[in-house]
């Protein structure tokens, strides 16, 4: 079976970028996926709502093009291949997409599509703001002090996949290469016989253009800090140094916005702690972003008991994969759970939800689109079509504050009225 051959619809173009700047036209192009498992329901309301909320911020002057590509199930079942290059070509050659959520299988068979379209683009940052909407249940006392935006690492880490499997020829060879070259390390294998390897791969450079990103937006948006959040304590040289880089480059390229917990601890041990703490207290009367670092494991419990202590957060590909996921819940869970993966340099971004593909719940019209919705809503404000942007966040507001929510919420708020995805879109176009 061959590519698909993908037909730009007429009447639209092609958004483009220009010394860093989008260009974006009226009548953009922009290509979706729409997913495996529950994503066909959920792409079915999304798509309803984003447009609608275009032609109410513009009365018609602005229109969005939809060029569907494909990938995952659809993809393979059609094509014969899970990942068309049709479809990465278009996500290049477009710069601004959107996606449902494609399956992974567990312990073997394809590799994950999700992190493969990440890595072709280059989508270095994913970007996952979480907050909470007035009146969503949660299981946390105060979720209003929940504003979080998450900057994950998206291209290295264990997901770079270099992974050899036990029993097998290049796990062999690896091994033998480790004990031959490295016996020391070679020793600490408990197992050697019967151990699967996987490797983790974590650059200056890659750190170093996520952490510039997470403090741009920071210092951009009036945001009080930038967390990094890593587990350097143990992984000395992969997340230890992510953070030594983090501090090195914060106070390299953004002296006079930011002050970092590493100037805390020099001025502390040459002057005393009650200089440091003045010295951080100046800086944060003279509006600098403090840039502070944390182990992962105390950070997952310190979102919890101490959510206003974190704003913007920087961190590693896994990290940031069990953050977003955690985070999700104290505002009502993942069904309302965005991203975008981004890439600032060549502007190239494809928005997605947290989520995933949710299968027993495939093709029921019941899961909350508000994910993939929230992701569209990113996408416009991304686009600078901030207007229609705000006319789904009013509707977001409008439909949870009269309980009329999806299933995930109705279960758990008090005299809520259960809709169907669909239904939800419906609302949501209702309140616009
Ligand atoms: N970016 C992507 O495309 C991603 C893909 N995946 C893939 O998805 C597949 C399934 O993964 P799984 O671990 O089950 O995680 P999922 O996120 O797909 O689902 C886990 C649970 O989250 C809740 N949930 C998910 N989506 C929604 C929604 N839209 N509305 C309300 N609740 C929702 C449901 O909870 P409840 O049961 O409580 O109702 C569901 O059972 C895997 O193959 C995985 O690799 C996973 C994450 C991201
Ligand atoms: O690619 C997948 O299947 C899972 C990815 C994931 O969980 C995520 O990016 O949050
Ligand atoms: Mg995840």
């Amino acid at each position: 079976m061959a590519d698909p051959v993908l037909t730009p619809p007429a009447g639209g173009a092609k958004i483009s970028i220009q010394d860093g700047k989008l260009t974006v036209p009226n009548n953009p192009i922009i290509p979706f996926i729409e997913g495996d498992g529950t994503g066909r329901d959920i792409w079915r309301s999304s798509v309803r709502v984003l447009d609608a909320a275009v032609a109410k911020a513009y009365g018609g002057q602005r229109k969005i093009h939809w060029m569907e590509i494909y990938a995952g199930e659809k993809a393979n079942n059609q094509f014969g291949t899970w990942l068309p290059e049709s479809t990465v070509q278009a996500c290049r050659d477009y710069l601004v997409s959107i996606k449902g959520p494609l399956t992974t299988p567990v312990g073997g068979g394809i590799r994950s599509l999700n992190v493969a379209l990440r890595q072709m683009l280059d989508l270095y940052v994913c970007l996952r703001p979480v907050r909470w909407f007035k009146g969503v249940p949660s299981p946390v006392k105060r979720p209003d002090q929940v504003d979080m935006v998450i900057f994950r690492e998206n291209c290295e880490d264990i997901y770079a996949g270099i992974e050899f499997e036990q029993g097998a020829d290049n796990n062999a060879k690896f091994l033998a290469l480790l004990k031959e070259h490295f016996p020391k390390e070679f020793g600490k294998i408990r197992f050697p016989e019967t151990s699967g390897i996987g490797i983790k791969p974590v650059s200056r450079e890659g750190s170093e253009r996520l952490i510039k990103a997470a403090i741009e937006y920071a210092i951009a948006n009036g945001r009080k800090s930038v967390t990094l959040v890593h587990k350097g304590n143990i992984m000395k040289f992969t997340e230890g140094a992510f953070r030594n880089w983090g501090y090195a480059l914060a106070e390299r390229e953004f002296a006079d916005k930011v002050y970092t917990w590493d100037q805390w601890e020099r001025t502390k041990a040459a002057s005393g702690e009650k200089a440091a703490n003045d010295e951080q207290a100046a800086a944060v009367a003279a509006g600098k972003v403090i840039v502070k670092d944390a182990i992962a494991d105390i950070t997952l419990q310190q979102v919890l008991t101490r959510p206003n202590e974190f704003d913007v957060i920087a961190t590693l590909n896994l990290n940031g994969d069990y953050l977003s996921d955690a985070l999700a819940a104290q505002v009502g869970g993942i069904g309302i759970a965005p991203g975008g993966n981004i890439n600032y340099v060549t502007g190239h971004a494809v928005f997605e939800a947290t989520h995933g593909t949710a299968p027993k719940y495939a093709d029921l019209d019941k899961v909350n689109p508000g994910s993939v919705i929230l992701s569209g809503e990113m996408m416009l404000r991304y686009m600078g079509w901030t207007e229609a942007a705000d006319a789904i966040i009013a509707a977001m507001d409008k439909a949870i504050g009269d309980k009329t929510v999806t299933y995930d919420f109705a279960r758990l708020m008090d005299g809520a009225t259960e809709v169907k995805c669909s239904e939800f879109g419906d609302l949501l176009i209702k309140a616009m």
